[in-house]
C-alpha cells in the first residue's frame, strides 16, 4: 500500500473530513439565515445563496474527485455537449445506486451549475443539517410523495424558478424511491396490471412529477437530458467507501431531448416516460452486455475550484481546532477534556447519522408495499 493510499484510510484523516465539513456547513448555515431578510427586499440578491451552497456541496465532490480519485466518463454526442452548463435542463436519472446523487453532482461541478442545481427531493431531506439546511435557501423543490399533496406545492416552487439567474439543472429521480429487489417486484406487478412492459433494471417511473415538471417549466428549460448511470465491475460505492480513499469509475450516458418534444398533454407525457423507461432500460443491457454505453466518449476535465474551496476551509478551521486541542490538554482540567471527548462523540454520531441516509438498506417503505391492484 503506498504512502498516499495508506492516508486515505487513515481514521484521523475522516475525522478531519468530517470536521471541516461539520464546521464549515453550519457556518455556512449560520450565513443562509442571515440572508432570510433578503428575500423580502430582493429576491435575485438574496439568490447569492447559489455561491453558499457551493461551498458546501463542492466539498462532497471534492472528496469524489480528489479524495477517492474516482473517475467519472460521459457518453453523450458532440452538438448537445455543447449545450450543457449553457440552458437550463430537466435531468431524468437512474436510481440504483447510494452515491448517484454525488456523481450527478460532480457533473454540475465540470459544467459550471453546482450551486444552482435542483431537485425534487422528498420532504424528509429538508431536515437533515447542513444540506437539507442548505437546500432550504436554494429552493429545492420537496415533495410528500403524495400526489393530492404535492400537486399545488410542487407546482408553486417550480413556477418560482422562472426567473432563476444562472443556468439550473433540474434532477428528477422518476422512480421515486431507490431500487430494491422488493420494491422492483412490487413495482412490476403494478406495470403488469397496466399493460406495460416490464423493465430489469428500473422501477416503474411514477409520472405525475415528470408532467407537473415538464409543464412548469415550459419556457424556462430548453430539454431533458435523459442520463443512465452505472459503476465499472459491478460496483455499487458507498459514501463511506468514498471517504476511506476509494478509486472507482462512474459511466454516464446522456442523451438531450427538446422539451417541446413531449406531449402536453397528461396521459400522452405519462406513455411517453414510460417509453423513454423502456429505452432506458435497454441501455442498461446494453452496458451489462458490453460493458460501455452506445455514442462518443466526451468526458469534461475536472476542474480546481472544488478542490480549492475545501483546501481553504480546511486551512482556516484546522488552526483554531489545534488552538482548541493545546488549550485544552494544556488546561488539565478532567471535565473540560471529558466535555470535548462527549462533544466529539456527538459529532461523530451527526455524520454517522447523516451518511446513514445515504444507504439503500436504511431507505423509506415508499414503493415497499403490496398495492391492491384493478386488473380492469
Ligand atoms: C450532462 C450531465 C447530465 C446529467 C447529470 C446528472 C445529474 C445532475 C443534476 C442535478 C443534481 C442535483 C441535485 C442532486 C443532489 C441530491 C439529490 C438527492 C436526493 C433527492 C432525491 C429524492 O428524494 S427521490 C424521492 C423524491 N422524488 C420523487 O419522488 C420524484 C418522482 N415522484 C413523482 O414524480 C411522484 O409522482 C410524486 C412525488 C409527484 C407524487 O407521488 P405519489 O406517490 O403520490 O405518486 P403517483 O401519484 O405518481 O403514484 C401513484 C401512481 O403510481 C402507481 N403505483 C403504485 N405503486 C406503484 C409502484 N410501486 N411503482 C410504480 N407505480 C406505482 C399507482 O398505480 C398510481 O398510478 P396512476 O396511474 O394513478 O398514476
Ligand atoms: C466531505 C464529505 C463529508 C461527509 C459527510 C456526510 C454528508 C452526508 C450527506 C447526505 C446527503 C443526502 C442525500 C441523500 C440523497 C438520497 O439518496 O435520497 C434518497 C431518496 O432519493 C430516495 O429515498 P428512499 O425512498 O429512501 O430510497
Amino acid at each position: 500500500m503506498g504512502f498516499w493510499q495508506g492516508l486515505r484510510s487513515q481514521f484521523l484523516c475522516h475525522l478531519i473530513i468530517c470536521y471541516v465539513f461539520l464546521v464549515s456547513g453550519l457556518i455556512i448555515n449560520l450565513v443562509q439565515i442571515c440572508t432570510l431578510p433578503l428575500w423580502l427586499l430582493n429576491k435575485q440578491v438574496a439568490r447569492v445563496n447559489i455561491r453558499l451552497g457551493y461551498c458546501i456541496s463542492s466539498q462532497m465532490v471534492a472528496a469524489l474527485e480528489w479524495w477517492s480519485g474516482t473517475e467519472c466518463t460521459l457518453y453523450t454526442d458532440p452538438e448537445s455537449y455543447r449545450l450543457y452548463g449553457k440552458e437550463n435542463a430537466v435531468v431524468v436519472l437512474n436510481h440504483r445506486f447510494e452515491m448517484d446523487f454525488l456523481c450527478g453532482w460532480t457533473f454540475c461541478e465540470r459544467f459550471g451549475v453546482l450551486g444552482s442545481s435542483k431537485v425534487m427531493a422528498k420532504k424528509e431531506l429538508r431536515f437533515l443539517p447542513i444540506i437539507g439546511w442548505m437546500w432550504y435557501f436554494l429552493e429545492i423543490v420537496f415533495c410528500k410523495r403524495k400526489w393530492e399533496e404535492d400537486r399545488r406545492t410542487v407546482a408553486e416552487s417550480l413556477q418560482n424558478l422562472h426567473d432563476y439567474p444562472e443556468n439550473f439543472w433540474f434532477l428528477l429521480f422518476c422512480e421515486g424511491t431507490r431500487f430494491t429487489p422488493k420494491k422492483h417486484q412490487i413495482s412490476m406487478q403494478v406495470a403488469e396490471s397496466k399493460g406495460l412492459p416490464k423493465l430489469k433494471y428500473h422501477l416503474l417511473p411514477r409520472t405525475k412529477g415528470f408532467w407537473v415538471t415538464v409543464q412548469n417549466l415550459r419556457g424556462t428549460a430548453a430539454a431533458v437530458y435523459d442520463s443512465n448511470l452505472n459503476f465499472r465491475n459491478n460496483q455499487a460505492p458507498t459514501l463511506v467507501d468514498i471517504l476511506n480513499g476509494k478509486k472507482y469509475h462512474a459511466d454516464l450516458y446522456v442523451r438531450r431531448i427538446p422539451l417541446e418534444e413531449i406531449p402536453e398533454d397528461e396521459a400522452e407525457c405519462a406513455t411517453w416516460l414510460h417509453k423513454l423507461y423502456q429505452e432506458k432500460d435497454s441501455f442498461q443491457e446494453h452496458y451489462t452486455q458490453t460493458g460501455r454505453f452506445p455514442g462518443p466518449i466526451l468526458t469534461p476535465p475536472r476542474r480546481p475550484w472544488a478542490l480549492m474551496n475545501w483546501l481553504f476551509w480546511t486551512c482556516l478551521l484546522l488552526y483554531p481546532l489545534g488552538l482548541f486541542l493545546a488549550l485544552l490538554i494544556s488546561s488539565g482540567s478532567t471535565l473540560t477534556i471529558l466535555a470535548s471527548v462527549a462533544l466529539c462523540v456527538a459529532a461523530s454520531l451527526a455524520v454517522h447519522w447523516m451518511i446513514g441516509q445515504t444507504e439503500i438498506n436504511k431507505g423509506s417503505s415508499y414503493g415497499n408495499k403490496e398495492v391492491p391492484l384493478n386488473n380492469n
